[in-house]
């Protein structure tokens, strides 16, 4: 029987793409250094790490489907920070980012890692942007580097 698992070094040339909203940005941008931290420490090369900038998580996945069907990308990360104690429409919000992000990845075949929080609090947010809970956009960048390799073995 064959395993397939991708590693978590960075293979040669691979092409990275984040997509950073800007709603809640104190806590996205965290995620942001994060994500970077990581993808350089997974040997990525960071001078082709692009960044895109879009308004709030409900805007991710069209930037992310974009950025995936242009080809250029082996792996596409989305960072962001829906706070339900902010919002009234927060279900709407999450629900269509998290299903925006998947249905980029299926209908390009890139990976799409879902990087972007959707907490009850403040507090929340911010113990997952780098403190006590870690940092999700480290978490997710790490995944986009095994997704890389894993992809590249099924082929
Ligand atoms: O990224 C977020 N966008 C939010 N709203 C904006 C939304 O993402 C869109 O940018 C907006 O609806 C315009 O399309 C949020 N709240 O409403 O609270 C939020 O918590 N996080």
């Amino acid at each position: 029987p064959t395993t397939y698992e991708g590693s978590l070094v960075s293979p040669d040339g691979a092409r990275y793409a984040v997509v950073a909203s800007r709603f809640n940005e104190a806590i996205t941008r965290r995620l942001l250094e994060g994500a970077l931290d990581a993808l350089g420490r997974h040997g990525a090369d960071l001078d082709t790490v692009d960044v895109a900038w879009c308004p709030g998580a409900f805007e991710i996945p069209i930037v992310a489907h974009g950025l995936a069907n242009s080809g250029t990308y082996d792996a596409v990360i989305c960072l962001g920070a829906v706070i339900r104690g902010a919002t009234a429409h927060f279900d709407y919000v999450a629900s269509g980012v998290a299903s925006g992000c998947q249905q980029a990845a299926m209908q390009t075949g890139v990976p799409v890692l879902f990087g972007v929080l959707t907490v009850d609090t403040i507090e929340q947010a911010w113990e997952r942007a780098g403190t006590k809970a870690g940092n999700k956009g480290a978490e997710a960048a790490a995944a986009a580097v095994e997704m890389v390799n894993l992809t590249a073995q099924i082929g």
